[in-house]
């Protein structure tokens, strides 16, 4: 198993041609044992490895909030159908992903990453890196509130390509961080919180006020040995939730614990959104909707793009549990952080199999000091 300091086995500038290989060279193939090596679920054919859909037109008294808590709870993800994001939008949008994945390497590697640690452009996030092996996928991560100036670097001449890439990305934007909001206020409502009297209603305010979005593009390339590959290691999202956009291609599972432990596929359906729980979501929330490890795989015949559209606080913003939510039964589980001190002590987890959750948990003795 790598341990935490396992040396970066390559820098997160450096490019790597796919398309080239006709087998999975030494520097990706992940052999011997893994982390969370548990069976694959046969199909959908038992009720509880079926991925619960939440509908957000079913609004008849809170019932789309209900079923949403209910998946977050549970799951810690769901497909969301419903949302009202244009289906000829999400096509375009993937189509400019490929295009610009498809671009040469000169294109790509002038946006690349800075090495050492750059939170945007072409290559592998930083806290990939700490893996021993390399992750059969090509990436590319930028603020949802920089995609013009991200971009000149890729299209200096911000020609054509430039323009029509741009304008997908902004107007997925724009529906997405409107999506964001209304998942987050229906979540608040289904918690009990919009109501919750005191400071709470305040705090809900601003997290609604002050959601950050980060956008990231996916490609995993067909593969000659998908059993060998892995596409994206598994990992909880850190910030708030994450929606996912998911070409048809399936590829992204979610580690479910109980009865058995085992990785559940998540379907490829047209037009619905996956939203995915992340840590500070958990934190915010006590505990009571939960991150969920996930991971995506690779096959052998078809590329596969996917979008997440991470959503999370102000860099600044300290997170810990919300009043009404520790009310709500329990004593505060966890100290408040920010999501910058967060992924700086989760990234010393990567590749083990701690989760940085409980870095930040409120030990036994520290409630009693408190008291
Ligand atoms: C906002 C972010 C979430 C992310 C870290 C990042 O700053 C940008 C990249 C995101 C990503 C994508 C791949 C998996 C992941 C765990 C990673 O290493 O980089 C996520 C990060 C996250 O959710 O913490
Ligand atoms: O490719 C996917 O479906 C999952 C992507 C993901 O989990 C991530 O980028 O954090
Ligand atoms: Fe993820």
């Amino acid at each position: 198993m790598p341990s935490p300091t396992s040396p970066p086995v390559q820098n997160n500038a450096d490019y790597f041609d796919f398309r080239a290989m006709e087998r999975v060279p030494e520097s990706h193939a992940w052999t011997g044992p893994q982390e969370y090596d548990h069976p694959v679920a046969a199909g959908h054919e038992l009720e509880h490895d079926v991925v619960p859909v939440v509908d957000m037109r079913d609004d008849d008294d809170g019932a789309a909030a209900a079923a949403a808590a209910r998946a977050a709870e549970e799951w810690g993800a769901f497909l969301l159908v419903g949302h009202g994001v244009p289906g000829e939008l999400l096509a375009r949008v993937e189509d400019q992903a490929a295009r610009l994945f498809a671009l040469p390497e000169p294109d790509k590697a002038r946006a690349a990453r800075r090495p050492g640690g750059g939170s945007s452009g072409y290559g592998v996030p930083q806290y990939l890196l700490r893996y021993p092996k390399r992750m059969w996928a090509e990436g590319y991560t930028f603020p949802a509130a920089a995609i013009r100036s991200e971009f000149r670097r890729v299209w200096p001449d911000a020609g054509d390509d430039y323009v029509s890439f741009c304008a997908a990305m902004d107007e997925y934007h724009v529906e997405m961080r409107a999506l964001g909001r209304k998942l987050l206020a229906m979540f608040f409502q289904a918690l009990g919180l919009a109501a919750a009297a005191g400071d709470d209603d305040d705090t809900e305010r601003k997290i609604l006020d002050t959601l950050t979005a980060t956008m990231h593009l996916n490609l995993y390339p067909k593969c000659p040995d998908p059993e060998l590959a892995v596409g994206l290691a598994a990992h909880t999202d850190s910030g708030f939730f994450t929606f996912i956009m998911q070409s048809p291609v399936p590829g992204l599972q979610l580690l479910r614990r109980r009865p058995s432990e085992r990785w559940v596929t998540v379907p490829g359906v047209a037009g619905a959104l996956v939203v995915v729980v992340g840590d500070l979501f958990h934190v915010l929330t006590n505990g009571r909707f939960h991150s969920v490890l996930h991971r995506a795989v690779v096959n052998r015949e078809r590329d596969r793009i996917s979008l997440p559209y991470f959503l999370g606080p102000p860099a600044h913003m300290k997170v810990a549990p919300l009043a009404a939510a520790v009310a709500l039964g329990r004593k505060a589980e966890y100290r408040a952080v920010t999501w910058p001190e967060y992924m700086a002590m989760r990234e010393t987890t990567f590749g083990t199999s701690l989760s940085a959750l409980t870095m930040i948990q409120v030990k036994p003795e520290e409630e009693s000091e408190e008291t």
